[in-house]
């Protein structure tokens, strides 16, 4: 049985999606309070949240079996993403199912500050008739400054184009070609912002754009500039924002997101009439509501039974056609990743891992995160999962090294792994054969060809007469069947390696009868 918790008000159509799951519990709780909300964690597996709930490390760590949070809209600025990603809770958005809805809301800004809707409607419900008084500008030959071009910015500047604005586009993904397309000229946003008549923001709020608009930017620009912000509270410094009113370097300003929200009672921002505010309604429309509930919904209930998800925000994405190729690349990594950590004798302290010829290929990052996952879900625990294994190795003093080697000497596709530990160094490969599946191929530098599954017992030993005899001999007096096996050597009576398949799993007690024959330096038990 799984249970949700839904803490915001999302569309009816998203928690029938949930509710027609079987093993499925929904729980819809509104307008909790922290530790209202502290307590309710405790027992979901997974979180659906709008932009209210403010799910911080508390929340985050409170939730002991949380797998995943489901964010029914696109900023995830208010979910604590290192703390998830710490617990390896997974977290996932809906990036396009309000995009329309937050374009239009900012083109209605636009065009409700060009034309002074809201105070002429309020000087109209209060008697006036003031024709005079809210005389407007026309959209058309002004230029539009968009900051941030992803998907919202985009739409708003298609409309911007329909409405015959020139738009200066800033973004530092936008490239010539992109803005040419569109018909965009593209701009550094100093440039933007100084040659605008409308500035629009669209990035999301972070670090490099809390206050992307401050009190600098708000000397550049003219004063018959006109402000919108449906993106991120924050983005605009709204004291700054609220000198500029003042001094009348700006005309006007339409806001739907706030530094602090919801907006105080006395927020010097009320004060001006020139000014437009709406409570955060950009994604509030019967369609956006209805397509991001069930679209974080769907995604939800994959991740919770196991199947491919799309939109995590934690995880690097990948397309349909990527994920199948990957799929038995890795099982490989993290059946190396184990047996790395079977023959390891400490911690490790560095690692690198390579790719070669069709394991080479684009992966996200994700054959990294399954070798890592491989490796420490052995040594410390299941709770190492794709989402958080890169964060552990780093806490864990793990550098991980990635080298991409387009063709291989011997294999058309390897994934191999060195690593170094106190007490040595080791190195084990494998590749995929089309028809058998996962394959050792390489062991601490010797060649090996057996299948990478099952109990193995590995030793390093004097190489020297008698001693396969000595080994099978101790197996067979302990009843336990050898099924496999492939030795290799660099020299005559040199140091040589077995690695040997048995039907059953090795106890310590047989390693550590193994361990008295004459000329074993290592040996191991490996279960795959
Ligand atoms: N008011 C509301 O109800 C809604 C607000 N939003 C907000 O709108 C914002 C944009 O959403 P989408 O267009 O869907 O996201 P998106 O991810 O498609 O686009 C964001 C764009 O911002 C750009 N960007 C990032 N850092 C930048 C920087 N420092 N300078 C310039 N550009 C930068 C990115 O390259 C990207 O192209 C988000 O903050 C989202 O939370 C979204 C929906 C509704
Ligand atoms: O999707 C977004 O980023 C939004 O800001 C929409 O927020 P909401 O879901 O309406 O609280």
């Amino acid at each position: 049985m799984f249970r949700i918790l839904v803490t915001d008000d999302i569309a009816k159509s998203g928690i029938e999606v949930l509710e027609g799951v079987p093993d499925v519990q929904v729980d819809v709780q509104t307008n909790l309070s922290e530790t209202e909300l502290l307590e309710a964690i405790a027992e979901a597996d997974a979180l659906v949240v709008r932009s209210q709930t403010m799910v911080n490390e508390a929340v985050i760590a409170a939730g002991k079996r949380l797998k995943v949070i489901g964010r029914a809209g696109v900023g995830v600025d208010n979910i604590d993403l290192e703390a998830a990603t710490k617990q390896g809770v997974l977290v996932i958005n809906a990036p396009d199912g309000n995009t329309i809805a937050a374009a239009e809301h900012t083109f209605a800004m636009m065009i409700s500050l060009a034309r002074h809707i809201p105070a002429a409607n309020r000087d109209l419900l209060g008697g006036k008739w003031n024709r005079k008084r809210w005389v407007g500008v026309e959209l058309r030959g002004k230029t539009l400054a968009v900051l941030g071009m992803g998907r919202i910015g985009t739409e708003v500047a298609k409309r911007a184009k329909v409405f015959g604005m020139q738009v200066l586009g800033f973004d530092p993904f936008l490239t010539e070609e992109r803005a040419n397309s569109l018909g965009v000229v593209k701009a550094s946003i100093d440039e933007a912002v100084a040659g605008a008549d409308f500035i629009t923001v669209h990035t999301p709020l972070t670090k490099e754009t809390h206050h992307l608009i401050g009190r600098e930017r708000l000397s550049l620009v003219k004063p018959t500039v006109r402000i919108v912000n449906c993106a991120r509270g924050g983005i605009i410094d709204e004291q700054a924002l609220c000198e500029a009113l003042a001094e009348e370097r700006v005309a006007g300003a339409a806001l739907d997101v706030f530094e602090s929200e919801p907006l105080l009672e006395d927020h010097p921002l009320r004060q001006f009439e020139n000014v437009i505010l709406t409570p955060h309604l950009g994604a509030s429309t019967v369609e956006a509501q209805e397509n991001v509930a069930i679209q974080v919904a769907e995604q939800v209930i994959h991740v919770l039974m196991d199947e491919p998800f799309e939109h995590a925000v934690n995880l690097p994405s990948l397309n349909a056609q990527q994920k199948a190729q990957l799929a038995p690349y890795l099982v490989l990594a993290e059946k190396l990743g184990l047996f790395a950590a079977h023959i390891a004798q400490g911690a490790p302290s560095e690692m690198t891992v390579t790719y070669t010829g069709d394991a080479a290929g684009r992966d996200g990052g994700y054959l990294t995160r399954t070798v890592l996952k491989g490796l420490f879900g052995f040594q410390y625990s299941d709770d190492i999962n794709y989402v958080n294994a890169l964060t552990f190795a780093e806490e864990a003093g793990l550098r991980v090294k990635e080298v991409r080697e387009s063709r291989g000497l011997v294999y058309t596709n390897e994934i191999s792994i060195s690593f170094v530990t106190e007490n040595g160094t080791h190195r084990v490969g494998g590749t995929l054969y089309h028809e058998s599946g996962p394959r050792l191929v390489e062991l601490d530098g010797y060649a090996i060809d057996m299948p990478i599954e099952g109990n193995l017992l590995f030793t390093r030993h004097v190489d020297k007469p008698g001693m396969i005899g000595h080994i099978g001999t101790c197996l067979g007096n302990l009843r336990i069947n050898i099924a496999g096996m492939q030795v290799g050597r660099r020299e005559s009576g040199g140091e040589a390696v077995m690695l040997l398949t048995v039907d059953r799993a090795l106890s310590s007690d047989v390693i550590a009868e193994i361990a008295k024959v004459d000329g074993i330096s290592m040996v191991r038990a490996i279960e795959l």
